[in-house]
């Protein structure tokens, strides 16, 4: 599970901060497992317990995903879950859009921003882009401050993304947006906001000692980097990646290892157990 003793090291340590600790979590591939249907990637079933075990043991826990808030509250039950970890004292925060939006379990508003200029304009040049590159049959989610088309239900899922990634980034270059590619998904976003900014924010906010962060894919790096950072100014960061047959480049970042949403749980679940050890031998 650990990649190297550092990594393990600096596990402990993050063990000895933990009530002062930042934990981050993505949700899809993470929390929820990957399925064929976005509007049906529900939360792995023992994830309330983990979160709810989770919040009691650390300083900050956030859920930071690409999903727009209010779509991830629906299918992770989380304002019910928030009101379980409201009702312990504890504090549950969403980071929605890649921190566009925000929402927490004391406050419980969805804080959004305007949609980007351009991009009311980029979807309607949309259908046209995928007619031309063979994918008119892919899957657009709107997700209003962003647009994202999927490959994963079309025949020729790698052959259709990679013909679209560079019709995109001439799209989204044209209208002063970013890609944001990601498993058998392209999106087009505001640059405005990153998962590293909001890992950031929260270690400065805080003044935490320790952090960790999960993670599957592309838009997952930042947080890893960002993580990285914080390691190279001396606090206990842990980067834990959750191996994905889609996308590889997470892995060289990896203090940790693991196997899907199953593997998550179990160890959130082994981390809490941890520090439940620690602050009974302190
Ligand atoms: O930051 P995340 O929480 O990981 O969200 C990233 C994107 O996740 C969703 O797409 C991914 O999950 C789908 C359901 O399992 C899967 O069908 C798709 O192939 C994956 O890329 C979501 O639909 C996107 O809006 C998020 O940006």
């Amino acid at each position: 599970m650990f990649c190297s003793a550092e990594a393990e090291a600096r596990y402990a340590a993050f063990i000895d901060a933990a009530p002062g600790a930042v934990v981050g979590l993505d949700f899809d591939g993470t929390l929820a497992p990957i399925v064929d249907d976005p509007t049906q990637a529900h939360i792995h079933p023992e994830a309330a317990a983990a979160l709810i075990d989770l919040a009691e043991a650390v300083g900050t826990v956030a859920i930071v995903t690409g999903r727009p808030a209010r779509q991830v509250l629906a299918l992770g039950a989380l304002d019910d879950l928030g009101d379980t970890i409201a009702a312990r004292g504890r504090r549950l925060q969403i980071f929605g859009q890649y921190g566009a939006e925000r929402w927490d379990s004391t406050h419980r508003v969805i804080h959004t921003p305007r949609p980007p200029s351009g991009l009311a304009t980029l979807e309607r040049e949309l259908p046209r882009l995928l007619r031309n590159a063979g994918a008119a049959d892919a899957y657009v989610e709107d997700k209003g401050l962003a647009v994202a088309v999927h490959t994963r239900r079309l025949a020729d899922p790698v052959g259709a993304y990679d013909r679209l990634l560079p019709a995109l980034k001439e799209l989204a270059d044209r209208h002063h947006l970013v890609l944001e590619p990601g498993r058998a998904v392209i999106e087009v976003r505001s640059g405005a906001a990153d998962k590293g900014r909001v890992i950031k924010e929260l270690v400065r906010a805080t003044d935490a000692k320790a952090v960790l962060f999960v993670g599957d894919d592309l838009g997952d790096v930042e947080a890893l980097h960002a993580v990285g950072g914080f390691i190279e100014q001396g606090l206990a960061g842990v980067r834990v990646c959750v191996r994905n047959p889609e996308v590889s480049a997470l892995l060289s970042l990896a203090d940790v290892v693991l196997e899907g949403p199953d593997g998550v749980i179990s160890f959130l679940r082994a981390l809490v157990e941890d520090v439940r050890a620690h602050a009974s031998d302190n």
